[in-house]
């Protein structure tokens, strides 16, 4: 049993997004009591949700507790709540939560779960929700973040992530809300880095599919997690994280998770990319969302607006938009200046 406050057990949720993630994460939150109002966005997967209790689309399979109720209504899921998690992907998670900022309370917890970075302003998201939900500081938000797959979650096997807010307090009413046997929650102050952690993993769990579509070996890979690690903690540290965030849950521990996995969706789109495939095809295929893709533009142009060297992110860019051949990407990689290999600082 997780001991809790009893204050806890009446928190009022409305979830935003029904993709995988949203949706065990509201079926999460629904298997403990809590009763989930829960955004989603599509007509037919709100449909099946309501009559099979089950959606079918993003985690087939997840039988829906009845105090799960999916609603088009997104005024009415985010207002009167003491909690409100978003759970949508990074690109429209603007556009989504403008649409509803002015109906959230002045007291809500806002908690993003989103990873990514925004192509035009180059903020993560809790920068695009302070911008879009009036009112909204530091204080009201957190960010749940760390290693866990969507479909995992749904099945309960045994997770650890991390609630990291500028409020001690907020994160660990969060901390409590969200904690059950199975999914266990630490705190943190740092997220800025928890942001970027969760957010630039995705670029090198790309790199980690290619890899592995080229055949290559496991050298390569525990070369790739390592050197991957020193590229987010250079433009963490560029961007006012704290180092040590980079050694938890946030950072090692989601990327160890997404360059070895195969549930990763990131992981898959290298692959195939690796394998020769194309990127326009890929994502025509595909109805999920693998943020990295997206995050390497936004990489790419901070690491170069900051002057942060950052080769392995930057040679995914090159491969996914312009077209850079994989093998060469690694050639050139192998072969750059030969140096010291830790960092300063
Ligand atoms: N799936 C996972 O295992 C995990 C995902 N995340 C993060 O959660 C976020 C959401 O990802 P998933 O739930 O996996 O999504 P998904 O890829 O399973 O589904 C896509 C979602 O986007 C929604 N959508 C599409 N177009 C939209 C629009 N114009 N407006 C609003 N919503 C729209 C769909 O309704 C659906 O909810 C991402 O940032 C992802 O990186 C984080 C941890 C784990
Ligand atoms: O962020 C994730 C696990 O922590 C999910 O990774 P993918 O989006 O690559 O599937």
């Amino acid at each position: 049993m997780i001991m809790r406050d009893a204050s806890i057990e009446t928190t009022a949720i409305g979830v935003v997004g029904a993709g995988s993630w949203g949706t065990a994460l509201a079926q999460l939150l629904a298997s403990q009591g809590f009763s989930i109002d829960h955004w989603v966005y599509e007509d037919e997967v709100r449909e099946q949700m309501r009559t099979d209790r089950e959606n079918g689309r993003f985690l087939p399979g997840v039988r829906l507790s009845d105090n799960l109720h999916p609603s088009g209504d997104l005024d009415a899921v985010v207002s009167g709540k003491d909690l409100v998690l978003v759970v949508t992907p990074s690109h429209v998670t603007r556009q989504t939560m403008q649409r509803c900022g002015p109906a959230i309370d002045a007291d809500t917890i806002v908690v993003s779960a989103s990873k990514g970075i925004e192509n035009q302003t180059h903020l993560t998201m809790s920068g695009v929700l302070t911008e879009v939900i009036p009112g909204l500081t530091d204080q009201r938000l957190a960010v749940l973040t760390g290693p866990s797959f969507a479909r995992e979650v749904a099945r309960q096997v045994p997770t650890v992530v991390t609630v990291a807010s500028g409020n001690p307090d907020t994160a660990a009413y969060v901390q409590q809300v969200f904690a059950t046997p199975y999914f266990r929650v630490y705190t943190i102050e740092d997220v800025i880095g928890a942001e970027l952690g969760a957010s630039v993993k995705n670029v090198i769990a790309i790199a980690a599919g290619v890899i592995d579509g080229l055949g290559l070996g496991l050298n390569t890979r525990a070369a790739l997690i390592t050197r991957g690690l020193v590229e987010i903690r250079r433009l963490g540290l560029a961007m006012g994280a704290q180092p040590r965030t980079f050694t938890g849950l946030a950072g090692v521990g989601d990327l160890i998770l997404t360059c070895t996995g195969d549930l990763s969706r990131n992981h898959t789109i290298g692959k195939q990319i690796g394998q020769g495939r194309k990127l326009k095809d890929l994502l025509a295929e595909m109805h999920m969302v693998a943020e990295g893709v997206k995050t390497a533009r936004s990489v790419y142009n901070l690491s170069r607006k900051l002057g942060v060297e950052m080769p392995i992110s930057q040679a995914i860019y090159h491969l996914l938009y312009d077209d850079l051949d994989p093998k060469t990407a690694l050639h050139q990689l192998m072969t750059r200046d030969l140096k010291q290999e830790l960092d300063e600082i």
